[in-house]
């Protein structure tokens, strides 16, 4: 066996700072790490990497609040992420555990038929599941947390932060070893026709807390949030239906079975068998609790008194219950519901208006068209809890393949496709809709997200162009570009030939866009000068003149930014300088002013020295530090 062991003499410390020693320990500790790794790897050819919970240190980003901290394991840290995928699955396998709990433990004490059916089992299963809660508590005690949103790795912080936490405590609680009862009160008495000890172990649903938190990561995990929460609350009412269960028949033993009618009657080759011990337990339960069925009449005090208090558990368990259901069915269809009132709105007003039998089913096609599309999505109110940002990322993923379609955008910067892929506003048009016609006030523009449309004369029968998939039109009247002879107006029509999506551009906003990227505003002025030119509808002297003023007013701009950088740096010499000179002088003055007074006294330049201190301090007080006074700029 080869055995690696990393040591630093005890006299280094002497020598060097603790701070370099740890450092050296660490990168010891990695080498060693490696060099046992590579040990391993020849031995299994087995992949020597570690497990994803551990944090190796060297892999950790500068800046992360952990740096400096030791590594505990073989120069690794053992942290659990609970952002990753493993500790999802763990959580799902504690809650089975307490899951386990909730349910046998209760059942087997009460139902002792059960307990006495397969105790290997049941007492495999229950120490199976003490040492899931045990390695919990070790999965716990290393669990990371956010703080100033960096995951804290540090392990004496997370040991601190579990054992400061209630969690700590129910977890303890949970595991108290109370089997030790069974010395006194052993599981053998089950075969009696009693309760059993094993309700000495229901502390183990303290651990309750852990099944909320798998149940909440799935909740933020699924694709079917209310389905989830529809099945969780199924699963509340048959625990609580099923504990009730088990104290029912507790009562009936306590009492005595089949004393009165309202007990369980255990007599009888049927009523004797489990599987019916339970389902009447079961059955009774529901419909206590549910208060929907005629229940057998309690015949003394406590009997009452248990019914009583069950009815009100059911009233106000359920009543909850079926509330939270409501809702969560009444959310799932809620957009379908929308949808349905504004299309009946809009139903209800055209045979208000009496607007044609036509148009009215044209609006009706166009609703249909619009729900089977898009499910009525309104995107903006969905997303807008989101930061721009993110917003950004999930609109150019969506509208992604539309946009690399368009010719102007494909060899665009991503932060223009950005700018205005947060502006784009989907609209659906029918059949035959004109989208603009000609002459109308250019507002926005357009790009074709699905469909194809025409753009035609004005005689509504010559097809300028047909445009698919990836086209941009409505740019010309947008642009206001000089030489245009119909101004801002629309040059053409474009009608929807089927249905069509079109991402729609306002003015403003492609403007704004464009400020940024002149190069993307010269594509499109291009390509709308092309469609003018066509046209007829460009006069190209007046464009002609309008680029030349353009180029002479960018040149004068970038003549005007050079003479001030110019003037910055000259500013920045004379700044420097006159530092320098007023360093100089003060210098020469301290000298003076520290000679020893008998010896200038007399002298007659000392006096003048004097004198032009008295006047270096005046011009000092009316001249500000930076700045010298006599420079003109
Ligand atoms: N006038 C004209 N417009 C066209 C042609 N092909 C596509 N278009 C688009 O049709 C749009 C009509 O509105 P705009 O004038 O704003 O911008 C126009 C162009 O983007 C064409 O051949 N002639």
């Amino acid at each position: 066996m080869v055995t690696v062991s990393v040591k630093i003499d005890e006299n280094l410390s002497n020598h060097y700072s603790p701070n370099v020693l740890t450092n050296v320990r660490h990168r010891l500790g990695r080498v060693a790490h490696t060099f046992r790794a590579a040990l391993r790897l020849g031995r299994s050819r087995s992949d020597s990497r570690p497990p994803d919970w551990f944090v190796d240190k060297s892999q950790e980003k500068k800046g992360d609040s952990n740096e400096g901290i030791p590594p505990t394991c073989w120069g690794y840290r053992i942290v659990v992420d609970p952002s990753l995928p493993w500790h999802y699955k763990w959580l799902m396998v504690i809650s089975l555990a307490v899951l386990y709990n909730v349910i046998f433990v209760v059942g087997r004490a009460v139902f002792w038929e059960l307990n006495n059916s397969v105790p290997p089992l049941w007492y495999t299963l229950d120490y199976v599941c003490d040492v899931i809660y045990i390695f919990d508590i070790l999965v716990r005690a290393h669990e990371g947390y956010l703080e100033q949103g960096l995951l804290v790795t540090d392990p004496q912080k997370l040991r601190r932060n579990y054992l400061s936490s209630k969690k700590w405590k129910l977890d303890v609680i949970s595991l108290l070893p109370t089997d030790v009862v069974y010395c006194w009160w052993p599981p053998s008495d089950c075969q009696l026709q009693v309760p059993c000890s094993v309700i000495v172990r229901l502390n183990r649903v303290f651990k309750l807390p852990r099944l909320w938190d798998w149940f909440e990561r799935t909740e933020t995990d699924t694709n079917y949030p209310n389905v989830f929460r529809i099945c969780k609350v199924l699963l509340a009412i048959l625990v609580l239906i099923h504990w009730n269960a088990c104290l029912y028949f507790a009562i009936s033993y306590a009492i005595g079975f089949g004393t009165d009618n309202w007990v369980y009657n255990i007599d009888g080759p049927k009523n004797s068998t489990l599987t019916r011990q339970y389902i009447y337990s079961f059955y009774w339960s529901t419909l206590t609790l549910t208060t929907i069925g005629e229940t057998p009449v309690p015949e003394n005090d406590a009997e009452y008194l248990f019914v009583v208090a069950d009815f009100l558990a059911g009233v106000l368990i359920f009543a909850t219950i079926v509330g939270n259901i409501g809702s969560m069915i009444s959310n799932m269809n809620l957009a379908r519901v929308d949808f349905q009132n504004r299309m009946d709105g809009v139903k209800q007003y055209m045979a208000f208006r009496k607007v044609g039998r036509e148009l009215e089913a044209r609006v009706i096609r166009w609703f249909a068209y619009t729900w089977a599309e898009s499910g009525a999505l309104d995107e903006e109110r969905v997303l807008s809890a989101l930061p721009d940002k993110l917003k950004a990322e999930i609109a150019i993923r969506v509208h992604l393949d539309t946009l690399r379609k368009v010719r102007i955008f494909q060899d665009c910067e991503p932060g223009l496709l950005e700018a205005l892929v947060l502006k784009l506003r989907l609209q659906v048009f029918s059949p035959g809709d004109y989208i603009c016609r000609k002459g109308d006030v250019g507002k926005e523009m357009y790009i074709v997200k699905r469909g194809r449309l025409q753009v035609v004369a004005d005689d509504g029968k010559t097809v300028l162009a047909t445009l698919g998939a990836g086209s941009v039109f409505g740019e010309v009247s947008v642009l206001d570009i000089a030489g245009n002879r119909t101004g801002n107006r629309r040059t053409a029509n474009v009608r929807s030939l089927g249905y069509s999506d079109l991402f729609c551009l306002a003015k403003d906003d492609l403007w704004v866009a464009l400020a940024d990227y002149p190069e993307a505003r010269a594509t499109l002025t291009e390509r709308g000068c092309q469609i003018l030119r066509k046209d007829g509808l460009l006069d190209e002297e007046i464009f002609r003149r309008s680029t030349v003023s353009q180029d002479t007013m960018e040149e004068s701009i970038s003549s005007l930014e050079r003479a001030v950088e110019t003037l910055q740096t000259r500013l920045a010499r004379l700044i420097a300088e006159f530092s320098a000179s007023q360093a100089k002088l003060k210098q020469r003055l301290t000298k003076i002013e520290l000679r020893p007074k008998d010896e200038d006294e007399d002298q007659p330049s000392s006096r003048c020295s004097r004198r032009r201190l008295r006047s270096f301090e005046t011009r000092k007080k009316s001249c500000p530090p930076t700045m010298p006074r006599h420079k003109t700029m």
